[in-house]
């Protein structure tokens, strides 16, 4: 599988957002990553509904919609009304995952599943078959240009045996710290899927660097 680029917002340029937009329109990039938080969940509030709405008008590319926030069955509707394609809630948030998974699926998007650093990749044995995304954080969820965790690369080859185990198809999209050296590491253990925040849009390029993402 080629590698999926999906460029996180978050680390966007909002006085200026769809000069940003455009950029990742007119580049190598897969999705758009939109990392939904509500202060709750993670100690930091991004953004809501309305923006996400209004990115759906310009995007040309699938929203990747990452709901770092409690009980996300209560938006599930909600978020595929502004646009979202991709729908990841976080394993440690929702009481009845199968139930998520399945109303995220009855309202015609893809399901992920995202797991903090901590929680162990062996919890989504019983689900791995049922979903379409597995979206491993490689920070503490809650803000953009932290440090990667290392302990990242052995979860991804764990994960990775998983899926093969189970014969399911599932993407391992990897989320925070990423940049080309530890993305590299990261498709060598079988990512593949990179979202990538303040390494693109802090860039003096951000069009090439995604264009070296892809071509990792
Ligand atoms: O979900 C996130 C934080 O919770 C961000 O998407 C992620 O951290 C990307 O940012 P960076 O590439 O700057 O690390």
């Amino acid at each position: 599988m080629q590698t999926l680029i999906s460029p996180s917002l978050l680390a966007a340029d909002f006085t200026n957002l769809k000069a940003d937009i455009e950029m990742v329109n007119n580049s190598d990039a897969d999705w758009f990553h939109l990392d939904i938080m509500d202060g709750v969940f993670v100690p930091n509030i991004s953004y809501g509904l309305p923006v996400v709405e209004q990115i759906k008008k310009i995007a040309k590319k699938p929203l990747d919609v990452h709901l770092m926030i409690i009980d996300p069955d209560r938006y599930v509707e909600a978020f595929k009304k502004a646009g979202a394609d991709i729908l990841t809630v976080h394993y440690e948030a929702c009481t009845h995952l199968h139930r998520t998974i399945q109303n995220i699926h009855n309202y015609g998007m893809k399901a992920g599943v995202s797991l903090n650093p901590h929680t162990p990749v062996s919890v989504l044995e019983e689900i791995i078959s049922d979903i379409d995304l597995v979206l491993l954080m490689s920070v503490n969820p809650g803000f953009g240009g932290q440090s990667f965790i290392e302990n990242t690369y052995s979860k991804v080859e764990k994960l990775a045996q998983l899926i093969k185990e189970k014969n399911a198809s599932v993407i391992i999209e990897i989320d925070g710290g990423v940049n080309l050296e530890t993305g590299k590491k990261l498709m060598e253990a079988g990512a593949n899927a990179l979202v990538a925040g303040s390494f693109v849009f802090g860039a003096t390029n951000p069009h090439q660097t995604i264009s070296e993402l892809k071509k990792l």
